[in-house]
């Protein structure tokens, strides 16, 4: 089956590869599911798969058939991770497709991680990208429409997520709008991991805050809310406003500048994150963040994708209501509403 697969490659980079194996001794018995990674190539494809491919996302007893899809330039490349996964002998994979053909890399996918974009080199601002990214998910949106499972969960990771998610939504005609959704999990992990460090508890203590709105400099890392260690929890305001709230919203700059190259580790630990949480649901003590189609909440005008603090129950999610919201905090969601409304404007041939 190897030989196969290389061959493929080695002949066919335009082609589908597939491959079906399987692995004796183990006890999972669900059958498995598919899940599709656009971008498969590229360095946030590499840290995610093999940790997808190891059950982290979907537990230890969910078999996978991994749909790896990337340009047609990638696909030698791709070939090479290929060969890594079949050298993990992971248990829970129980097929391979690596494709560069959407229609074939979309097909029945249950899951999908939509991280294939051009990522956003030094000085570059994310609105940068939405001309070229655009194209991408409208393309994207059209194969998910045509070919995948009627009850896939996805979630944009290709920058500007949250309009290249609207982008990719706008195509979507009989799989519910709700299935939609963009990564703003990163910046809540940021966001916990500066608290927990202010508060000298551990992240996992941190609870009850949430990003609002774009994932951008404009994101908005709510914490009026929060508790450490289920207690009630304050930290000085102007720590607030001058150090946290800034550090987050410049976190991914930051580490562009540092790596010379985009977050890729914590960025596909995030996206697994969103979706193992998407599935698995929120304590009762907690809530998480998603960008999700607006229903007005908070004012936020209907349907654009929008970070909310949100509660998960048996595969759903919902807005967490009622949040106080402070005129500090309302200031800056205004700032975030508007540059997601601009961004929309931008696109509008795109939402035809
Ligand atoms: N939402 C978030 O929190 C974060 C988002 N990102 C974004 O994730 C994206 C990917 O980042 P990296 O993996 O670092 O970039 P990368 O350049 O290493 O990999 C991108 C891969 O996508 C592929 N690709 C491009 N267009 C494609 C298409 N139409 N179909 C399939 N594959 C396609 C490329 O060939 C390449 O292999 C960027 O847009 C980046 O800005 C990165 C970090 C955090
Ligand atoms: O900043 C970028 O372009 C990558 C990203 O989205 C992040 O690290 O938050």
């Amino acid at each position: 089956m190897q030989k196969y697969l290389q061959n493929t490659f080695a002949k066919q980079l335009n082609k589908a590869s597939f491959a079906q194996f399987g692995h004796s001794g183990h006890a999972n018995k669900k059958p498995p599911v598919r899940v599709a990674i656009t971008g498969a190539a590229g360095q946030i494809g590499y840290s995610l798969i093999f940790r997808i491919a190891s059950g982290e996302m979907l537990g230890p007893n969910q078999p996978v058939i991994l749909h790896l899809i990337d340009l047609p330039f990638a696909m030698a490349a791709l070939n090479g991770v290929v060969m890594e996964i079949q050298d993990c002998a992971f248990p829970l994979v129980k097929g391979i497709v690596a494709t560069d053909n959407q229609a074939v890399g979309f097909k029945n996918v249950d899951y999908a991680l939509l991280v294939g974009a051009k990522p956003r080199g030094p000085g570059m601002e994310r609105g940068d990208l939405l001309k070229d990214n655009g194209k991408i998910f409208t393309e994207t949106g059209k194969h998910i429409n045509e070919h995948a499972s009627r009850d896939i969960k996805v979630v944009v990771v290709g920058n500007p997520c949250n309009t290249n998610c609207l982008i990719l939504a706008n195509q979507i005609k009989d799989i519910p709008k709700e299935n939609f959704t963009a990564m703003t999990r990163l910046d809540h992990n940021r966001a916990q991991h500066q608290l927990a460090d202010k508060l000298g508890v551990h992240t996992t203590d941190i609870r009850k805050i949430a990003i609002f709105g774009n994932h951008s400099p404009t994101m908005v890392p709510y914490i009026d809310q929060m508790t450490a260690k289920n207690h009630k929890a304050t930290v000085d305001q102007q720590w607030v406003s001058q150090t946290f709230i800034p550090t987050v919203q410049q976190r991914g700059a930051e580490i562009i500048k540092a790596r010379k190259l985009s977050s890729a580790a914590s960025a596909g630990n995030a996206a697994m994150n969103h979706i193992t949480t998407w599935v698995n649901g929120t304590s009762e003590s907690d809530f998480t963040s998603m960008a999700i189609p607006s229903d007005g909440s908070y004012g936020v005008p209907k349907g654009l994708i929008f970070s909310f603090p949100v509660s998960v129950k048996n595969g759903k999610y919902s807005i967490v209501q009622g949040l106080p919201i402070s005129p500090f905090y309302q200031g800056l969601l205004d700032k975030t509403i508007k540059e997601l409304v601009d961004e929309r404007n931008a696109v509008d041939h795109l939402l035809k």
